[in-house]
């Protein structure tokens, strides 16, 4: 069965003789003889790259790459009985399959990971060069601003596309997304459909892990942008240094044509000064790390109490004035609103034009997103994806000037992540939020109320009465709970999964949405579970 990301290829399909590719990027890639009986291997005709055994399509060149878990070699029967003509693997892959006997045509080169990215852009002949392709990377704002750089880019292109966290879009036709930034066949395969469809534009988030693993390789961005880094993924990075070192990766010459880095951070300030490509910057606070130097600034901006968005004015070099807005509250999406505008402007929309389509862009699913009016009794109700502390901070923080009563917070932290910033998590909501109800987020193999209890701990350092503290599992439930205790004036803000479709419990994936979960619990309000 086509995995639903393997549904967005082109129709048709590239055909190109193995040795073509093999003399293409000769000599790091070598064909590999598997077996020593005298089988005469075909050259086959390759129409198709894929990584994992379950993505295979008829045709396809599997790529058995070594992985933190397994050797995706061991996997290259799997992909044969699919449908694969030839695998491209490593040395040590190459042993796997010899051990196997699978007489299948190889190609071997050391790191195939760093090379599957120009093999797929070569296999559907360098799709993404048609494209004006913007990517964005960050710790957070990375979605949000990739929709805003959307809407300006739908100002000028007639079809535009969307890579990110939340969907895979092209032009109409979307699909849930497995992940941020997806691998390198994928992403390139996406760029032939694009092309083939006669969309000319794609906006994309572009993901610490992707940068590290080489999911964009192959491609030459048009415009990057950088938005901020704060604490995350510490388990895969292991230190901030790590993790800034691989999102610099992004600002380098063999990834992208020009940059417009955020210097609100002390992270973007050596960013621009670091980065290997002409970098524009943009500050949005006058107390932010960059203001003095910055070639764009935000002035004069002010946060709408209704919580509908708020305006500002965009200067820039050569004394340029825009005036711009955004549509979601808080002054985060201020930043994000101005570094969209400067990168739509650089990928080639009229700056005026991208101010005017970022200021009226419609809602992202689970960031900030108000699924219920505050009226008729009920509170106001948002969903948001704050899942780090620095974005929780800024959240509640955003959420405070529109909340003329309590604000109440439904939270809990990721299993088998960054532990660290559990009780961190729990301190700021503590501090931040009137009422809180930790419940939990996707727990994964951890044991739930092993991530509540720590979450917890954090919450004790700020009130170690546990006044105005609930804890309600499962997740459904404290949503429910949250907004049994919630009156009119109020705000309900639910946190940390933002749009996800699912909850991961013990391997299992359930489905799950924040949104569904406030549209059921205010359409039936009156069989709330006691909160403990
Ligand atoms: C840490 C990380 O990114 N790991 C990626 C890595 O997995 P791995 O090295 O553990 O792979 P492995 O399980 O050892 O398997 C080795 C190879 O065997 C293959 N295999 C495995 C099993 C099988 O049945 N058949 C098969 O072919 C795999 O596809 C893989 O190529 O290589 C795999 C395929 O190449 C990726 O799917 C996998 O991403 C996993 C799913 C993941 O969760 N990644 C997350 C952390 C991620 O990338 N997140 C970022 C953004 C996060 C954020 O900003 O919030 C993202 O871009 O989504
Ligand atoms: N510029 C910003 N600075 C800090 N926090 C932000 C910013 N923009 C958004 N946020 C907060 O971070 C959350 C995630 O935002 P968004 O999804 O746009 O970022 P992201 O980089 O795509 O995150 P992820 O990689 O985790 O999907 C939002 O829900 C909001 O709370």
């Amino acid at each position: 069965m086509t995995s639903p990301q393997g549904r967005m290829r082109p129709e048709h399909r590239p055909a190109r003789h193995l040795s073509d590719l093999a003399r293409a990027f000769a000599p790091e890639l070598e064909r590999a003889e598997v077996t020593t009986s005298p089988v005469e291997l075909p050259d086959p005709l390759v129409t198709g790259v894929a990584v994992g055994s379950g993505e295979v399509q008829p045709g396809d060149l599997f790529a058995g790459l070594p992985g933190q878990h397994a050797h995706g070699a061991a996997y290259a029967a799997a992909a044969v009985e699919a449908g694969a003509v030839a695998v491209l693997t490593d040395p040590a892959g190459l042993d796997l399959l010899r051990e196997a006997g699978l007489a299948v045509p190889v190609l071997v080169t050391p790191d195939p990971r760093a090379r599957l990215g120009d093999v797929s852009a070569w296999l559907y002949d360098h799709p993404a060069a048609a494209l004006t392709v913007v990517g964005l990377t960050g710790t957070n704002g990375k979605t949000t601003t990739s929709y805003f750089v959307d809407a300006a880019l739908a100002a000028v292109h007639e079809s535009t596309a969307v890579i990110g966290t939340v969907e895979l879009r092209v032009g109409d036709q979307s699909i849930e997304s497995p992940r941020t930034t997806v691998e390198s066949p994928v992403l390139h395969g996406l760029f032939a459909l694009m092309r083939e469809r006669g969309t000319t534009a794609c906006s994309m988030e572009v993901s610490s892990h992707a940068l590290a693993l080489h999911r964009t390789a192959g491609l030459v961005f048009d415009v990057v942008g950088f938005t901020n880094l704060q604490r995350d993924h510490l388990d895969f990075h292991g230190d901030m240094e790590g993790y800034f070192r691989d999102k610099a990766r992004l600002f380098a010459l063999e990834q992208a044509r020009r940059g417009v880095v955020c210097v609100d951070d002390v992270w973007g300030v050596r960013l621009a000064s670091e980065a290997r490509i002409p970098v524009e910057t943009v500050a949005t606070r006058a107390e932010g790390a960059g203001y003095a130097e910055a070639d764009w600034r935000v002035e004069d901006a002010t946060v709408g109490l209704d919580g509908v968005g708020s305006t500002f004015t965009l200067t820039g070099p050569g004394g340029v004035a825009v005036a711009a807005a955004s549509p979601l509250p808080g002054l985060v999406n201020v930043s994000n609103a101005a570094l969209a505008v400067v990168l739509a402007h650089r990928g080639g929309v009229p700056l005026e034009a991208a101010a005017a389509a970022v200021g009226s862009a419609s809602a992202i699913p689970g960031r900030m997103e108000r699924v219920v009016e505050r009226g008729g009794g009920r509170p106001l109700c948002l969903v948001d994806y704050a899942h780090t502390p620095d974005a929780l901070t800024l959240a509640l923080e955003a959420v405070r000037p529109i909340t003329p009563g309590r604000l109440v917070i439904v939270f809990g932290s990721d299993g088998d992540r960054d532990r660290g910033k559990r009780p961190m998590m729990g301190e700021i909501a503590a501090r931040l939020a009137d009422v809180l109800v930790v419940t939990d987020e996707n727990p994964r193999s951890e044991r739930p109320e092993t991530i509540r209890g720590a979450i917890l701990d954090g919450v004790r350092t700020v009130r170690p009465d546990g006044e105005d503290v609930h804890e309600v599992a499962p997740r459904v439930e404290a949503v429910r709970a949250a907004v049994a205790l919630a009156e009119e004036a109020d705000t309900v803000i639910v946190t940390g999964k933002g749009h996800e479709p699912t909850q991961e419990i013990g391997g299992v994936f359930h489905r799950y949405n924040d949104r569904d979960a406030f549209l059921a619990a205010t359409s039936n309000p009156s069989t709330p579970e006691t909160p403990a």
